[in-house]
């Protein structure tokens, strides 16, 4: 069974929701929602469950939701900071439902970032929380991954000054040995293929825009040739992501955050998925954001969340098979 976290309930996670199950109940793919029933019970049937696996019987005929309480009722595109225990408990609770065999993985909905950390919430996003969930702070790498492109941020949410002073050899090294481990174990490459951009325009031109490139890219990328990772670069970013050039590699690993998430959300916006490698259990959440301007409009697109509920159902499958 898949657990479904409860998002931020301002946003657009009760409406996507909802859609995703009406899709998702035709085709198999049955989640559970940890959550406030109320934020779905207006637009589809739910019904309460105490085990997840009774959500198998349900899923056809209602949203299965194994209930949390908010501590005050949601108004949509008006985030407010009382709710955020109870978004961050949805997320601690389904990660111990598949800490403990009840799930087989975590789906996320999208939380708002500033909500819960001015409520005292400590982490950047999910991504770090869910390594400390599981005892592995710092293994944790992000990955978005759609039908044309999969990327990794090699530093991640930071200003931008703050990503380039973050930036060096052994954070490329460790971050391109969780992508090889994790598109091997998870998605079934033998040899992935790694393409490392560069970071500065026309990845420095030999030192005349930028060291960082000799300093501190080359260097990991030759370490890890030498360990025998199939890796290459660094590439010029602004011609890297053409679809020629994205022919030649399965993930591109990218220096900063919007180097790598501008092309991907560009190009698979609809079936981008973010898939946390790094974790001892699978997690997946849709690529976009909590979208509070158009929460309660009907407007939510949740092909995303689709794609993430089917991808990590995949994965879960893909370990089974490989146990
Ligand atoms: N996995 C997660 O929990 C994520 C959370 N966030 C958080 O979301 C909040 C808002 O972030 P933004 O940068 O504004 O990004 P956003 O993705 O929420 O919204 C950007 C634009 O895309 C539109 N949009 C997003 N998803 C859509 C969908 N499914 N259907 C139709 N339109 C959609 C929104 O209406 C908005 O115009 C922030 O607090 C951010 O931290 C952002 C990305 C991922
Ligand atoms: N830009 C991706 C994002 O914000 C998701 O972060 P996380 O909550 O998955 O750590």
């Amino acid at each position: 069974m898949l657990a479904l976290t409860q998002g931020d309930p301002a946003g657009i996670a009760p409406e996507i929701t909802v859609k995703a199950w009406r899709i998702l109940r035709e085709s198999g793919h049955p989640f559970v929602f940890v959550g406030d029933p109320a934020l779905l019970e207006q637009h589809a049937p739910v019904q309460a469950v105490r085990y997840l696996d009774q959500g198998a019987d349900v899923f056809s005929h209602a949203i299965p939701v194994l209930p949390l309480r908010l501590a005050t009722p949601a108004a949509p595109g008006e985030p407010d900071r009382q709710n955020a225990p109870s978004v961050i408990e949805s997320i601690r609770l389904a990660v111990e439902l598949t800490q403990n065999g009840e799930a087989s993985a975590i789906i996320t909905n999208p939380i708002s970032k500033e909500v819960i950390q001015s409520a005292g919430f400590k982490h950047p996003g999910h991504t770090s929380y869910l390594a400390e969930l599981c005892h592995v702070p710092g293994q944790e790498v992000m990955m978005l991954a759609g039908p044309s492109l999969k990327v990794v941020p090699v530093t991640v949410h930071v200003s931008l000054r703050h990503a380039l002073e973050q930036l060096n050899t052994e954070l490329i090294i460790k971050t391109a040995r969780t992508v090889a481990d994790g598109l091997k174990r998870d998605f079934g490459l033998k040899s992935p293929r790694i393409a490392v951009a560069g970071l500065n325009p026309h990845a420095g031109e030999n030192g005349l825009m930028g060291h960082e490139e000799q300093q501190i890219i080359i260097p990991a990328i030759k370490a890890l040739q030498q360990e025998g990772l199939n890796i290459t670069g660094p590439m010029p970013p602004d011609t890297m992501f053409t679809p020629v050039a994205r022919s030649r590699y399965d993930v591109a690993l990218c220096m900063y955050h919007d180097q790598g998430l501008i092309p991907l959300k560009t190009l698979d916006m609809a079936e981008g998925v973010n898939v946390t490698l790094g974790l001892p259990i699978i997690r997946t959440s849709p690529d976009h954001g909590t979208a509070f301007d158009i929460a309660g409009q009907n407007k939510a697109d949740p092909s995303s969340l689709v794609a993430a509920i089917r991808l990590a159902a995949q994965l879960a499958q893909n370990r089974r098979n490989a146990a």
